[in-house]
This record gives C-alpha cells, structure tokens and sequence, in this order.
C-alpha cells in the first residue's frame, strides 16, 4: 500500500490503546527479545510517557498504523505495525522525528534486529557505541545509533561534552584513590603487575581500545594522580 494515504499527527490521549497495541504487535513480529512487560504495564509506561513526550502517529484509513515516541536528543520508540512493514511508514515517521530534532539524535537498537539496523543505516544514522546488554531490561546486546543532524560537528561535539562530564567526576574520583593508596604506602611506589591486572580489567570492557592501548592511559593516569599530589 502506498504511503500517501498516511496521515501523520501528534498523538493524543485518544490514541493510548492504538499505540499500544501497535508496540506490542511490531515487537512481537520483529527481531527482538520478547517483551517483558505485559500489557497492562505497557499502557501504563505510555499513559505517563504520553503526557510528557512528543508522540507522533501515523494513521491510515483512520487506523493507526505505528508511532514515534521522542524526548530531547533520543527517538526512544519506533513502532509500525507488521501488515505495513516495508511500506514507508517507519521512513515517514522517521522523517517527522528528523524535523522534530533538527540538532541530531540518539537511539537504541537491539543488535539482533539487523532489519531495523538496516532501515536505520539506510536512512543516516551512524552506529555509535555497542553493549553487552547488562544494562538494559531485556538483557540483549544493543547499539546507539544516531542521527547527526544538521551540524555534526556540533552534534558530535555535544556527546564527547556529555561522556567527558562523567569522564572528569571519574578521574578526579580515580585520582583520589590512587593518593590514598600511596599516602598509605608512605611513598610513591609502583606495582607493574598490579597495574597489568588493571589493564586486563579495562581491556574486558573497552575491548575496542584493547590491553596496550589501556596500559598506556592508565600510566598517564597513575602518573599524573601521583606527580599531582606530591605537588600539592
Ligand atoms: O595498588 C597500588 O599499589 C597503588 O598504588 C594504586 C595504583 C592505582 O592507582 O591503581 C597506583 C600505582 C601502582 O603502580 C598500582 C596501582
């Protein structure tokens, strides 16, 4: 069927059990893991999420037929229900949300839902960073894709400010310790294979950057903590 009989709108109350019904209907049909939350549980997320996000929906015939859930900076939901699967719906949507967020944005896809990761990847978003799903509710490896916007540069720029706040409060955090450490010890010692232990431990989780890479940082790290307290 073909796309210009699409009506897309902001979603309003009125639309609660469509969307739902939508959610859970896409998702048990697509690559994903099962949902955990039943139904009644799922109409409660999206009441809230209702009154406080901007949701959009697609509707044909009168019908709903998949809707977008956005908040600042992340497309959070992106749901089209299977009978119109592969019919421009999900890009119709994702063309509203790419209005809606003209700065850029950020999404999760599971890994296993290559379809999804396909139609994203067809439309310009880029893959960012990929977990171990430990994070996550469902426990499955995912992905942060992104939509750079109008100025990636910019877009970027915003993301690298956002991980070095968490990066600055970690390394004043770090550095603490490893003072305490060494006032403890008396002098500034250090302990190669105490820092190769170390090393391995951050290789298991940035396996991208990988033990060498990691050994170097955390020398710089340990350095600098140490030569910045015997400074003070
Ligand atoms: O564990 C120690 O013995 C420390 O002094 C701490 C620390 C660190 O900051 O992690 C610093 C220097 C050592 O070479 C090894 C580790």
């Amino acid at each position: 069927m073909p796309t210009d009989d699409l009506l897309l709108r902001p979603a309003t109350d009125a639309d609660l059990a469509a969307i739902v019904a939508v959610q859970i209907a896409s998702r048990e049909a697509a690559a994903m893991p099962p949902g955990i939350h039943p139904a009644h549980e799922v109409t409660a997320w999206l009441t809230a999420r209702l009154a406080t996000d901007d949701v959009w929906v697609a509707e044909s015939d009168g019908v709903v037929v998949g809707y977008a859930r956005i908040t600042a900076g992340w497309l959070d939901d992106l749901y089209v229900v299977p009978e119109r699967a592969g019919q421009g719906v999900g890009s119709a949507l994702l063309d509203v949300v790419k209005a809606q967020q003209p700065d850029g944005f950020c999404l999760w896809v599971f890994e296993m839902n290559t379809p999804a990761r396909g139609f994203y990847a067809r439309h310009g978003l880029v893959e960012l960073e990929r977990t171990d799903g430990s994070g996550n509710e469902e426990k499955a490896p995912d992905i942060r894709m992104a939509w750079p916007g109008a100025d990636p540069l910019a877009f970027y720029r915003r993301l690298i400010d956002e991980v070095d706040e968490q990066l600055g409060d970690l390394l004043a955090r770090r550095a603490a310790l490893t003072q305490a450490v060494q006032a403890h010890k008396g002098e500034p010692t250090r302990d190669p294979e105490r820092e190769h232990e170390i090393a391995a431990a951050l290789a298991r989780r940035a396996p991208a950057l990988g033990h060498d890479r990691l050994s170097r940082i955390l020398q710089a790290i340990i350095t600098e903590s140490i030569d910045a307290a015997t400074e003070l």
